[in-house]
């Protein structure tokens, strides 16, 4: 089917009880009647501060622990109800998640070539035809490093910018269709930020890659993605093209995230000078959205906010 979404968020819902000292136990609402969808070789931001429940959400569509409601769809088929470990295997060959800090995704005992060697070797990613040797340079250069010097590199000798694109090059040797981002340049110079967002969008444009780009960072989310969804308390209070949310917030949560962006960022991002300073206002808005149980309204074509 040609129109078929490649990820499918439906009515997901998640709830942590954590045991505490006095009170027995407590619930913590992650997830809240989360839907979305995603094209293939398209990104969705989703933005929101700490806790407001992206990684969980991120968790999720990985399958890294099972949903209380709702069901994911990754290529029209549900992850939730896959049958037997070989369909939950594909699933998370589909899905790869790369994290904030690149150095502890990397195993400092082993080179570049055997991080990349063995998800190849692993999942069967050596084409006929083509040698394992190929593959890796082509894994590489996918990245845009050059295999000559990194191959036999460790990752204390690479640079934090480096040891990423290797977490994204390992993501794509094992077979990634779908790049979950979490905070992916956060632990990064802010010079090499802007490079890994590029990357990013060249693996979108010329490789087809579908990207969940997790991110604090509202103004910048429209390096990458077409769509952004910004969360607070578990759930989606406003979503739409990323443009037209970082040039013009409607839910006054999304309008109090661009205005705590520090100035660095504006040197990326003319627009934010326009934004208004909500941040004396936070208080009151972080308690009027978590109160809020309105649901999200269309207010244009792919334009939703959720009542304050
Ligand atoms: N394994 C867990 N057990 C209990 N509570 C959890 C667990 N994982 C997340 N939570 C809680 O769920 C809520 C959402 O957390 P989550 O990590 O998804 O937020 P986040 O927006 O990704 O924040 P951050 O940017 O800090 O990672 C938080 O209140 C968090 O404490």
């Amino acid at each position: 089917m040609a129109d078929q979404p490649y990820l499918e968020v439906k009515g997901v819902s998640k709830t942590y009880t954590l045991k505490t000292i006095f009170s027995g136990s407590k619930q913590v609402k992650a997830l809240q009647d989360i839907s979305f969808k995603l094209g293939r070789g398209e990104a969705l931001a989703l933005v929101g501060e700490s806790g407001s429940g992206k990684s969980t959400c991120g968790r999720a569509i990985a399958g890294m622990f099972d949903i209380d409601e709702g069901d994911i769809l990754v290529n029209g088929k549900s992850i939730t109800s896959a049958r037997n470990s070989k369909e939950k295997r594909e699933n998370a060959q589909k899905v790869q998640m790369v994290f904030q800090d690149p150095f502890a995704s990397l195993n400092p005992t082993h080179t570049v070539r055997h991080h990349l060697a063995r998800p190849l070797t692993l999942h069967k990613r050596v084409p006929e035809g083509s040698t394992l040797e190929q593959e890796l340079v082509r894994t590489l250069e996918d990245v845009e490093l050059e295999p000559d010097v990194m191959l036999d590199k460790f990752p204390h000798e690479l640079s934090g910018g480096q040891r990423q694109r290797i977490n994204l090059a390992r993501a794509l040797a094992v077979g990634a269709e779908l790049i979950i981002a979490d905070e992916p340049t956060s632990m990064l110079d802010v010079s090499i930020r802007r490079s890994i967002l590029n990357l990013m969008n060249r693996l979108k444009t010329d490789r087809g890659i579908t990207f969940l780009y997790i991110t604090h960072d509202l103004a910048t989310a429209h390096y990458l993605t077409e769509n952004t969804a910004v969360m607070y308390g578990g759930r989606i209070v406003e979503y739409g093209p990323s443009d037209a949310i970082v040039r013009d917030p409607q839910h006054p949560y999304s309008q109090l995230l661009l205005s705590s962006v520090p100035n660095a960022h504006t040197r990326i991002n003319a627009d934010f000078e326009h934004a208004r300073d909500f941040s004396k206002f936070a208080d009151r808005v972080r308690t009027e959205t978590a109160a809020s149980t309105a649901g999200l309204k269309e207010i244009a074509a792919g334009r939703f906010v959720r009542a304050a």
